[in-house]
């Protein structure tokens, strides 16, 4: 069975770099338009949304906001109605994670954190969803969270308690939307090899990590990219409202982490 999203209309939040930049690939090779959302205007974004409209022949337009600023959020769905007709397909992608000892953690580095990765997902399901339940067409939103929805880790509290906060709100949203063909899906990656961890994989090494995970190898965007084509795609028609680890069974294998001493972040 073919799995193509031919007719659809997605935005990726994170669209610039890393896992969000080949989800947004991916879905315009699987025929979406794309909607690439970048923090700040970025020549190499507006390029890469123009090579790929051209290769694939969608459409796709390039918006730009700080996600952590909900007013910006407001424009950034302003931006996208001037450019595109409707939303299908609203990916929650952009995030990030920093590390501090939880006595010692900074209030505003808490609150930076909760902001852009668990409220900002809201607002935008907020804004995909109003206007996906007025075409009357259903539609698909897929958050990106992480094995630290389930497994935490210290140093990083603030991202574990974003992150089970997303996984609960697919839930949330899963069932208050259902209703309306709204389809509501968490994606979990454990480790992928990208900028966020880049720093992490240095300290503990690439063979220690490679060898806490079951599968033996971190992932690439790659892997995560394929999977949410799939997500998007009719023919998971029925899954919403759960989570889908994609991880090589690393979050299964926290004891062998945890022995490490340096396994934490430092902190
Ligand atoms: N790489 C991993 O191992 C891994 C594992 C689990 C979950 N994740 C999640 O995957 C998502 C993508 O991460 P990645 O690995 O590609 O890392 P990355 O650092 O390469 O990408 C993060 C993206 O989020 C954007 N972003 C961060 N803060 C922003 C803000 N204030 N406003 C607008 N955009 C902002 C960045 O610009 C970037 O595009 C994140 O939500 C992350 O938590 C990553
Ligand atoms: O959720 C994430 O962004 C990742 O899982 C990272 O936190 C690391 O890859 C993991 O902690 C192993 O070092």
């Amino acid at each position: 069975m073919e799995i193509t999203l031919k007719g659809k209309t997605a935005l990726v939040t994170g669209a610039n770099r890393g896992i969000g930049a080949h989800m947004a690939e991916s879905l315009a090779r699987a025929g979406a338009n794309v909607a690439f959302h970048t923090r700040k205007p970025r020549d190499e974004v507006n390029d890469t949304a123009e090579r790929l409209a051209k290769e694939c022949g969608v459409k796709t337009g390039v918006v730009v906001a700080d996600l952590s600023d909900p007013q910006a959020i407001d424009d950034m769905f302003e931006q996208f109605d001037g450019q595109f007709e409707q939303i299908d397909i609203l990916i929650n992608n952009a995030g990030f994670e920093n590390a501090h000892a939880l006595e010692d953690m900074p209030r505003e580095d808490w609150l930076a954190l909760m902001n852009v990765n668990l409220n900002a997902p809201f607002y935008c399901s907020q804004h995909a969803a109003r206007r996906m339940k007025k075409a009357g067409q259903g539609g698909v939103i897929i958050n990106v969270q992480s094995v630290h929805d389930e497994v935490v880790r210290k140093g990083v509290a603030h991202y574990s308690v974003a992150k089970a906060g997303l996984k609960t709100l697919t839930r949330a949203a899963a069932v208050e939307w259902g209703e309306y063909g709204i389809r509501v899906v968490g994606l979990s990656p454990g480790a992928i090899g990208t900028d966020i961890n880049q720093e992490d994989n240095e300290r503990l090494g690439i063979d220690n990590m490679n060898s806490w995970i079951p599968l033996g190898f971190i992932g690439e965007t790659k892997d995560v990219a394929g999977v949410t084509v799939f997500l998007c795609s009719e023919q998971a028609r029925y899954i919403t409202g759960t989570t889908l680890y994609v991880d090589g069974a690393f979050m299964h294998n926290v004891m062998r982490y945890d022995m490490r001493p340096d396994h934490d972040l430092g902190v």
